[in-house]
């Protein structure tokens, strides 16, 4: 196994978990969810340990709404981050919000199959899943010629 897969295979700490935790909960408080009153807020922690927030925002052209891991993925790329080295999603109601469809592959852009992906609600975690669960056989950067990862990065499409 290369370096590069032992580093992510490495747990990441509790402290670093509880962090995005806030950070996810922070930016849920600012949702902008006038529609669908379902206030959503994500995290993820990048190569170089920032952690970018992100709420969803709605819009009267419901089509047009932007989930939290969208406006999270936006705030780590205009930061410079290239890397989501974990995710946490934090959901309103008693039922676990995983990312929708659209998520999971934006999260593929800049996320390893192995990324973990944890979800919360008010009262604590509710589960903890890789990419990979979340989106198998997934298609990614390395499928394409043009793919701009450097080779220690990219690994097979399904590995978890
Ligand atoms: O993982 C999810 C799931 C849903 N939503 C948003 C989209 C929409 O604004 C609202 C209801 O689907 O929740 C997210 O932001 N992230
Ligand atoms: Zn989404």
């Amino acid at each position: 196994m290369s370096e590069d897969l032992d580093q992510r295979a490495a747990p990441l700490p509790e402290a670093q978990w509880h962090a995005l935790l806030e950070a996810a909960r922070g930016a849920r408080e600012r949702a902008y969810a006038p529609y669908s009153h379902f206030h959503v807020g994500a995290a993820l922690l990048d190569e170089a340990g920032r952690i970018h927030a992100g709420c969803n925002v709605e819009n009267a052209a419901y089509p047009e709404g932007v989930c939290a891991e969208a406006g999270a993925l936006s705030a780590l790329v205009l930061a410079g981050g290239r890397r989501i080295v974990a995710a946490v999603v934090v959901g309103a109601g008693t039922e676990p919000v995983t990312p929708c469809g659209g998520c999971r592959q934006k999260l593929r852009e800049f996320g390893a199959p192995s990324l973990p992906v944890r979800i919360a609600d008010a009262q604590g975690w509710r589960g903890e899943h890789t990419l990979a669960a979340l989106l198998p056989s997934s298609f990614g950067p390395q499928n394409l010629s043009t793919s701009p990862l450097p080779a220690s990065q990219k690994d097979s499409g399904d590995a978890s």
